[in-house]
């Protein structure tokens, strides 16, 4: 390998560009120059994504040419040892193949095909890529090319060249078809993949897109590829990781006998909405709310999920699930496990997983009497009519699953002694929204008090992640109206992202694929995590299971059960906005 100084007369790389890697830049004397560019380019564009961690302490050569698509993170894995291991050369030819097991499914349609195609665009992917499907289903190349570009409906829908753009992704794009249990139809597909990645060293990812009693299957076929890959070989998991602590270690003990955790991702794709990013920004780069984030200003945190559709289509995977382990024990506790933890010693993905799970694990398990379940009954609304969740067909009629449910949750330590934290998420109500609400506590010895009549929870303030839709950040708080009088207006200091930023917001499942092909683990589930969240939620399931708790029926498209105000006012909260202006 010899190295070469960077030229800072290419016109392919912008001039700060060029200063960027002025520092450290070699040219591989095997790649060819514009092969060369482009490498350096997306290696910028992951150097500018990761900015804000670099400042934080990574060395700026934690980012080298010689990585492919490798870690920004302090990965140290078999794999990475393993490619340390090649020459340079070979390394500089490395290729990225993406498998998505369970390509004729619904997710794979609707948001993974969607967010490869909108990382293509945006150039994020490696130069070399392919993708494959792979599932049961017979199909061709070209009939998955055509199931693609049909499904495909993203933010790129309607951009400069779309569709020049679509026809060179589908060109990458392949398809095998197999059962998932056969170790000769992973052979296969393996080598395609080979033959594919023509000997360079290959990076595979593969995403298991795929009910979870199937997992561990493809886990052993694709695992047996991993050791005839050149490259690095990580797994991407999908929820739900288990029904409860005794499943979910038996699927994590599984996994572990074929994968080590670092090449496990298991997606929370919560985690990767634009809004759940920014909460630890808004929290430790801004000196006004820290110092508020306690017991001693907050009264109640409420964590919000609903959607104005029932479980229309999965009503058979819900049924085996439910509303508590489908949101509750995975995205709405992930969220307040971020809010709630110390500050991390770094951005590091270990250092953030760390705290949560000390979160995780300082928190009371849930009690039945501090939850509220509730079911969608049928309704008619406008001459329209809304089917119960028993009028599904592949739904029971006597099933007593919960598609809504409400909680009181608590962390036992001393930043959040006695603060509860509500959680309310459910199916077939109202309005779709996701939503942070953070209520505070009333000023002590108010000197307005008097404008507030006698309702002084009207005056305290409340800040609001709106996490969609119409992402937005607001705090309500009091103001004079204009005059010569004295009266007090509620008012909301508003940080709507459609009007502050004049950009679509990327998909979650963009970013996670995207941290997965980086090695960036810090938005997704640790098993250590996962043990905490079940541990917390298990023994109210099996209670609630066990008992034959009915849930409390509503009508599709209500508010939901009344129970969650009850259980809400137990605690002296009020669900959502104090005002009643929402
Ligand atoms: N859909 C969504 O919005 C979300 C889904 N998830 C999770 O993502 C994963 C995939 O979800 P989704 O795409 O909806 O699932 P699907 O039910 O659509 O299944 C995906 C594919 O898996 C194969 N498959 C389905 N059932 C079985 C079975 N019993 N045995 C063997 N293969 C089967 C089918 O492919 P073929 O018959 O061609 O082999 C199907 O196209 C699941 O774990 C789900 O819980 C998580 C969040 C949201
Ligand atoms: O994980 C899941 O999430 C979706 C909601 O995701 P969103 O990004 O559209 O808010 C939910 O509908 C589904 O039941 C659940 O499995």
């Amino acid at each position: 390998m010899a190295t070469a100084h960077f030229s800072p007369c290419s016109s392919s790389l912008k001039h700060h560009e060029t200063q960027l890697f002025s520092e450290f830049v070699v040219v591989p004397r095997k790649s060819s120059f514009s092969t060369w560019v482009s490498q350096v380019q997306s290696r910028i564009q992951a150097r500018k994504r990761f900015q804000l961690k670099s400042s934080n302490g990574y060395p700026l050569h934690a980012i080298s040419l010689q990585d492919t698509g490798k870690p920004l993170a302090n990965e140290h894995s078999e794999s990475q040892e393993k490619e340390a291991s090649f020459s340079e050369s070979e390394k500089v030819g490395s290729t990225l193949s993406i498998t998505v097991i369970g390509a004729s499914g619904d997710l794979a349609k609707k948001k993974i095909f969607p967010a490869l195609f909108a990382l293509y665009y945006e150039d994020w992917l490696p130069e070399d890529f392919i993708v494959f499907g792979y599932a049961r289903t017979k199909l061709t190349d070209e009939e998955l090319r055509d199931m693609i570009s049909k499904t495909l409906t993203c933010r790129i829908d309607k951009k400069e060249n779309c569709e020049d753009k679509m026809d060179q992704f589908l060109k990458r794009c392949f398809y095998h078809s197999g059962q998932y249990n056969s170790g000769e139809h992973f052979a296969e597909l393996d080598s395609k993949l080979n033959e594919k990645e023509a000997g360079k060293l290959s990076n595979r990812l593969f995403y298991l897109s795929i009910p979870p009693n199937i997992f561990v299957d493809v886990v052993k076929c694709a695992s047996l590829r991993a050791s005839s890959a050149n490259g690095w070989t990580r797994v991407i998991v999908e929820k739900p990781f288990g029904r409860d602590s005794q499943s979910s270690g038996e699927l994590t003990r599984s996994l572990k006998q074929y994968l080590k955790e670092d090449q496990i991702f298991r997606i929370d794709h919560y985690l990767g909405k634009e809004l759940v990013e920014n909460l630890s920004v808004l929290r430790f780069s801004n000196l006004v709310f820290e110092p508020l984030w306690s017991r001693n200003c907050i009264r109640n945190v409420q964590l919000i999920f609903s959607e104005d559709f029932g479980t229309e289509g999965r009503g058979g995977y819900f049924d085996n699930y439910g509303i508590i382990r489908d949101i509750m024990q995975n995205h709405l506790l992930q969220i307040l496990a971020l809010f709630a933890m110390e500050t991390p010693v770094s951005l590091d993905a270990e250092d953030i997983r760390n705290e949560k799970v000390k979160v995780l694990r300082s928190m009371k398990p849930l009690q039945l009497d501090d939850v509220i379940i509730g079911q969608y009954k049928g309704h008619n609304k406008g001459g329209k009519s809304y089917p119960a969740y028993t009028d599904d067909p592949t739904v029971p009629k006597d099933s007593l699953t919960p598609t809504f449910a409400a909680a009181a949750l608590f962390i036992n330590n001393a930043r959040w002694d006695g603060v509860p934290f509500l959680m309310k998420a459910g199916k077939a109500l109202h309005t779709k929204r996701a939503e942070i609400r953070v209520q505070f506590r009333h000023v002590p010895g108010n000197l307005y008090k008097h404008n507030f009549g006698t309702d002084l929870d009207k005056a305290t303030n409340e800040l609001v992640l709106r996490v969609q839709p119409d992402e937005a950040i607001y705090l309500k708080i009091n103001n004079k109206v204009p005059g010569l009088g004295m009266r007090l207006d509620r008012s909301d200091l508003n940080l709507l992202y459609r009007a502050r930023y004049h950009k679509e917001i990327p998909d979650a499942y963009e970013r996670l694929l995207l941290d997965a092909i980086e090695g960036e683990r810090r938005l997704f589930i640790r098993s250590d995590e996962l043990d905490a969240a079940w541990a917390l939620f298990t023994p109210l399931l099996k209670e609630l299971e066990e008992k034959k708790i009915a849930p409390e029926l509503y009508p599709y498209g209500s508010r939901g059960p009344v129970g969650a105000h009850y259980l809400a006012a137990k605690y002296n909260v009020r669900w959502g906005d104090l005002s009643g202006e929402d």
